[in-house]
């Protein structure tokens, strides 16, 4: 069964998974107690035995890194497959070289009292074979994933396998040529892996300093070059021998801590991110997502006042004004206060459109709404009921207030100065009054009488306030 736990491509199966985790936790641990077995075995060997000639441990040994690092082997592959990583086709090219070059080292064992050159060179030789993939891997460290077209096939990595077991015959070769045996090919081996191991160490620092992965492969490459320079120091079986196997196993559960990370994340190295850099894209993104949301609000607001407004005067549309009207005759009701509803007509509005035009009627119906409106108090409300009809709801309002506020109005679009292309416009409005009481039993009914009146004015020769009747 194949499980995704995260979102990134090439779900893994559900015992590759455990696996790696198993191995993330073990490594852990064996990393943490390294530098304990290098200090109890010089601690117990020292004094008395200036070699540990053991067979059986150095096969153990090898066995165990060969077994890792296939497994290893095996993750950084899928992570390849995965990114596309050009880094990590080299990497796992020098974990396959390791694999195959350092295998010889533990077979030919109990070979080595005979054939000591053969059994070492295999040693030196790895380390030189994956420091030299390792260096490549650096250079590549950063560039574009390589697309899927482009990445090798199984005959290419079979290829490869081919090479470093051909690396094996050429070992051998050298550890039984007479004419080469008496030259430093070990040292030349180890001194190369350590010029590699430092350059790529100095490559990946300078190009990814910041991400984790990265440092945790340039540690790793340091540990390297410090165990072949503990394995030039050393000569077989003797306790700096067997330092310098520890130092590189270190180094090597090092990165392969690296190798899993990374499974277990992007299954890339240059995208696994430092915990400051993930605060800091969090940062970035709660800061892009908060003005997003600033945003939207403000769209949202500005879109409930489009439409609750009249777009030519500003006024309360009418679905919007009888809302009003609805909520405020509730309130009146529930605090027992008086509420009074003014209908307001522009007289002879038609003649003004008629005679200077359509625009000139709107700057008159605009010029007219914020002369009332400037006439009223903050809770007062004016909406647009129809064309050139208008209506105001006064909350808390008696009839002669009402009517008082009606005449203000009145007056004051009596005494508006028109001025129409340079031509004064004489604007006068009629208003019916209408205050809440026994005959009103809900808002429409207030409108209704507030209309009747209105028309009472206009039938009564306009500009004028026709009041409710006296109670
Ligand atoms: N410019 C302009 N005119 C409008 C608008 N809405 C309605 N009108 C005009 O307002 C006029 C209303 O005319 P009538 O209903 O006859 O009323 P009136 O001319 O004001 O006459 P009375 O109300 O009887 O005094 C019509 O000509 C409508 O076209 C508008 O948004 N802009």
């Amino acid at each position: 069964m194949s499980i995704s736990p995260h979102p990134y491509p090439n779900p893994a199966s559900a015992l590759t998974l455990r696996l790696t985790r198993l191995y993330e936790r073990g490594l852990l641990l064996a990393f943490s107690l390294s530098p304990l077995v290098a200090i109890l075995y010089l601690h117990h060997f020292q004094a008395d035995v200036p070699r540990f000639e053991h067979h059986v441990a150095h096969e153990l040994a090898i066995a165990l890194a060969i077994g890792v690092s296939a497994f290893v082997c095996y993750v950084t592959l899928r992570c390849y497959e995965s990114s596309g990583e050009a880094f990590l086709r080299w990497l796992t090219l020098g974990l396959i070289g390791f694999t195959v070059v350092y295998a010889p080292h533990g077979v030919l064992t109990r070979l080595s009292a005979h054939h000591l050159d053969w059994f070492l060179l295999y040693g030196p030789a790895s380390r030189f074979v994956m420091a030299a993939c390792l260096l490549r891997a650096a250079m590549l460290y950063g560039e574009a994933p390589e697309p899927r077209c482009a990445r090798p096939r199984a005959r290419q990595w079979a290829g490869w396998i081919g090479l470093f077991l051909g690396v094996d015959l050429v070992v051998a070769q050298l550890s039984f040529h007479p004419h080469l045996l008496p030259l430093p090919v070990r040292p030349v081996f180890e001194a190369c892996a350590i010029l590699f191991a430092l350059a790529a160490a100095g490559l990946l620092l300078r190009k990814g300093a910041s991400a984790p992965l990265i440092l945790v492969t340039a540690i790793a490459l340091g540990m390297f070059a410090q165990s072949s320079v503990a394995f030039m120091l050393s000569s077989a079986w003797d306790h700096i021998w067997w330092l310098a196997h520890a130092v590189f196993a270190s180094g090597f559960l090092l990165l392969s801590f690296g190798v899993v990370r990374a499974f277990h994340t992007t299954r890339a190295f240059s995208t696994v991110f430092s915990q400051e850099e993930m605060m800091r894209q969090l940062y970035v993104e709660k800061e892009r997502a908060e003005s997003a949301l600033a945003l939207l609000r403000q769209a949202n607001a500005d879109l409930r006042r489009l439409a609750a407004t009249d777009p030519l005067t500003g006024a309360s549309n009418r679905r919007q004004f009888m809302a009003t009207l609805a909520s405020e005759w509730a309130r009146a009701r529930r605090e027992r206060a008086p509420l009074a509803l003014l209908a307001l007509d522009i007289d002879h509005f038609k003649h003004i459109n008629d005679r200077h035009g359509h625009p000139a009627g709107d700057h008159a119906l605009k010029t007219f709404v914020s002369a009332a409106a400037g006439l009223l108090r903050p809770g007062d409300v004016i909406g647009r009921i129809g064309g050139e009809e208008f209506a105001i709801v006064l909350p808390g309002t008696q009839a002669a207030d009402a009517h008082g506020i009606a005449e203000r109005i009145r007056h004051g679009v009596e005494a508006l100065a028109l001025d129409i292309d340079g031509v004064p416009v004489a604007l006068t409005v009629s208003v019916g009054v209408a205050v809440s009481g026994p005959s009103c039993t809900e808002p429409g009914d207030l409108l209704k009488e507030a209309d009747r009146r209105l028309y009472e004015a206009k039938n009564a020769g306009r500009n004028r306030v026709c009041p409710p009747p006296p109670a």
